[in-house]
């Protein structure tokens, strides 16, 4: 029988040896770690500096088409073993972060449940989320200058009673990835272009639609009800776009164009 109670001095160096790369290797974690944080430190101060500057203007900080472009540039070089959704879960917590820095950033939200997740995912765990009964009453709590952003589904009234309105809709969540509910982030700050966006146009249904087809813009219709329809067009467009003058079209706003993961 072999001797099991005398240590093999064989392991003693194995383990000696693992022993010293894991704590190299953590050691070289650390090291990442402190650049990182430098960096990030490094980077919230130029974001104070262009908040001083002043030169964003008025009303809330958030800047959806910007954030977008920043997301699509790093996916676009992002490589090796970390999944390109924490990726953007850590610029999503940044960025919501860095968007609070320069003024109250709030949410007032009417929403189911997983409107709420999709909305946390995007604007980070920080942002308070005030829900509503109605879209109304979350639109009115926003006009009334309680919230500095409004959350509304995909559904219910506000696209057909509401505009034209101060507010208009700046983002269409979730912008990378799927979601199990659409979202849409309304602000009175207008639409900024990230390089590929959609304009959200209300048409009356049937005449509009095709109206829509016939100058180019046409694209997914998202909603249809009664005599209204809600459409998703290529490109951001101004509200007195010449193209839509003749359509009894409404623009509600634009958004940077969502990828997919
Ligand atoms: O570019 C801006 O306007 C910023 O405020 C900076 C910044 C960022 O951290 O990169 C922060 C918030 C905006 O939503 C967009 C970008």
């Amino acid at each position: 029988m072999p001797d099991t109670t005398t240590p093999d001095p064989r392991h003693d160096v194995a383990a000696a040896a693992s022993e010293a790369d894991l704590a190299a290797l953590r050691a070289e974690i650390d090291t990442l770690d402190d650049a990182l944080h430098d960096l990030l430190m490094r980077r919230a101060a130029v974001v104070a500096r262009l908040a001083a500057s002043r030169a964003k203007g008025d009303g809330p900080a958030i800047r959806p088409g910007r954030e977008a472009a920043i997301l699509r540039r790093l996916l676009a070089r992002h490589a090796g073993p970390l999944p390109r959704t924490a990726l953007v879960r850590l610029w999503r917590e940044l960025l919501a972060a860095t968007t609070s820095m320069q003024g109250p950033l709030s949410v007032a939200a009417w929403l189911p449940e997983a409107g709420v997740e999709v909305l946390r995912a995007h604007l980070g765990m920080a942002a308070p989320v005030r829900r509503f009964g109605s879209d109304a009453a979350a639109l009115a709590a926003c006009e009334a200058g309680e919230a500095s952003l409004v959350a509304l589904p995909a559904a219910g009234r506000w696209w057909r009673t509401h505009f034209p309105s101060r507010l208009l809709v700046t983002a269409r969540l979730p912008f990378f990835g799927h979601g199990a509910e659409t979202v849409f982030l309304l602000s009175t700050t207008p639409p900024d272009a990230s390089g590929d966006d959609r304009t959200l146009v209300r048409v009356p249904a049937g005449r509009g639609e095709a109206g829509l087809e016939a100058a180019g813009l046409g694209g997914p219709v998202l909603l249809h009800e009664h005599d209204l329809a809600l459409v998703e067009v290529p490109g951001l467009l101004a509200a007195g776009d010449p193209r839509l003058a003749s359509l009894g079209a409404t623009v509600l706003g634009g958004y940077a164009a969502p990828i997919a993961d």
